[in-house]
Order: structure tokens, then sequence, then C-alpha cells
């Protein structure tokens, strides 16, 4: 690694030289909660994005992760996905099986996507209700300081806008406090209408990692982490503070180029 540190409530930094060394420490990080999880509750529960963070994955498709890792305790969600058909290559749904699900023994019944045939509205709902079933079976944890779930692990992209999932900066859906899942039918980056976890299930989570590369971020990330005033309060990435689990940052040299340097301390 090329540089660690930690900055308050924003969480542990990361900061790799190389994609190959960053993609390693995403695999083993995965990995080593996937066990404990697994090891403390019997089950693995994973909520993912889309975009980069699929390929970003990949190593856990290939040894040694694919054979030591315990696929068939582990259960996939998507923390936002894109209302479109599971075929079309606009789904994060799409994506993940391309890119990992259909490379690792997943069990095909604890994939729980999106219905796609539905409305965004109506597929928010459908999945939150999902979800609830689950947390009553404790398949989903539940959080002991509010009535949310309680994901094992949330993976999380981040846009060079500063979104997270799908929650775009002065959207409304960043002050959704009630609901679990909501829908958006306006996504300045298409397609349109797409379903999210919201704030409260997102800081409810043991354990959330935002993954960022590229130097096309490096503002965002700024903005995200370093202290640098009101303008910043309004980036969604800022709004991710889990509550009593633990943030991640998973950063390349471009992607934390914009850094104050009192943040960092090398490894
Ligand atoms: O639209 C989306 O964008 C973000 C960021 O994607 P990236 O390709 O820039 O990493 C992603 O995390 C989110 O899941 C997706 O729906």
């Amino acid at each position: 690694m090329a540089l660690s540190g930690g900055h308050k409530d924003r969480g542990e930094l990361r900061i790799h030289e190389s994609l190959d060394e960053l993609k390693t420490d995403l695999a083993d990080y995965i990995a080593e909660i996937s066990e404990a999880s697994v090891k403390e509750r019997g089950v693995f529960a994973i909520a993912l994005s889309g975009g980069s963070l699929i390929g970003l994955m990949g190593k856990l498709c290939e040894a040694p992760y694919n054979k030591t890792v315990d696929w068939s305790k582990w259960y996939i969600f998507w923390a936002d996905e894109r209302v479109v058909a599971k075929n079309h290559a606009d789904s994060n749904y799409k994506l993940a099986k391309d890119g990992l699900l259909s490379k690792v023994p997943i069990v095909p019944s604890h994939v729980h996507s999106i219905n796609d045939s539905m409305s965004a509205e109506e597929a928010a709902d459908d999945y939150e209700f999902v979800i609830r079933q689950l947390v009553k079976s404790r398949v989903v944890n539940v959080s002991d300081i509010s009535d949310c779930p309680k994901f094992d692990l949330i993976l999380l992209g981040l846009g060079p806008d500063g979104h997270v999932a799908s929650m775009f900066p002065n959207h409304s859906a960043l002050n959704e406090r009630e609901e679990w899942v909501t829908f958006i039918t306006d996504s300045p980056k298409p397609p349109p209408e797409r379903i999210t976890f919201t704030l409260p299930v997102i800081n409810s989570a043991s354990n959330v990692a935002v993954v960022v590369t590229g130097d096309s971020k490096a503002e965002a990330v700024h903005l995200a982490i370093d202290d640098v005033g009101p303008e910043s309060s309004l980036i969604p990435a800022r709004m991710v503070q889990p509550a009593k689990g633990k943030l991640v940052w998973f950063l390349d040299k471009p992607a934390a180029s914009k850094l104050e340097a009192s943040n960092l301390s090398s490894k």
C-alpha cells in the first residue's frame, strides 16, 4: 500500500500504488469480512453497486479466493440498481452476473436482484419487502440502534459528482429517512429510473467500503473526505457515516491526488 491514513469520522483510507495492488487488497478485505460474518452469523449479506466496482472485485474469481471463500453462505443484494431489464447493458445485476456471480459458486436463490418488470416505485417497494422478509429470518442482520437492516458489507462506488449508490447531489432521495429502499425517475446520469438504498440503511451497515479510481474523481474524493467547509456538506459521499460500522476508502493514487496530506501517513 502506498499510503494509509484516517480522518476522524471519515474512516480509514487505503491508497494504492497500482490497480493490481488495490484489487488484491479489496479481495482480501471482502474475504476477511465474509469469513468473520460466516463465523459469527452463519451467513454473509453483501450489497453491491454497479460501475467500475465489479471489475475491481475481479480477483475474487481467481485463486486463492475462488476456492477459500465460502460462497455457499453469500447472500447478494444491490445498493442501487437501474430499472431496466436484467439482460440490458445498463443493468447492475447483469454487470455483476457477467463479471463475478457467474464465475463463482454462488447459490442462485441467494441472489436478490430487483423485479425488473415493475415501475421504479413498485420495484423499490418490492425490494424493501424482500429485504424485510430476510431481516425477519436474520439472513440480513438487524441494527441494534434503528429498525434498519444491518448488512455485513455494503460496497459503494463514487461518481465524479460525488454520488454514491443512486443518491445524487441535491436530490430529495438524500432526505429519505423512513424507507429502506427508494426510487428516482430523474437520475442526472442515464438511465433515469433507478432504485437505491437510503442513507439510514447504508449508515446502519457493519462495514461500508467506497472504492474509487481515476483522477476524474479526485475532486469528489477531496470534498467527501477533507474538511473543506460548507460546500462539501452537499456531497452524497460525505453523508456516508456508518453509525457503529466501519468505513474504509479504497483509492488509487490518481483518485487520492487532491487529498490533504495531513490526513495521510505512509506505510
Ligand atoms: O451509476 C452508477 O454509478 C456509480 C459510479 O460508477 P463508476 O463506474 O463511476 O464507478 C455506481 O457506484 C452506481 O452503482 C451506478 O449505478
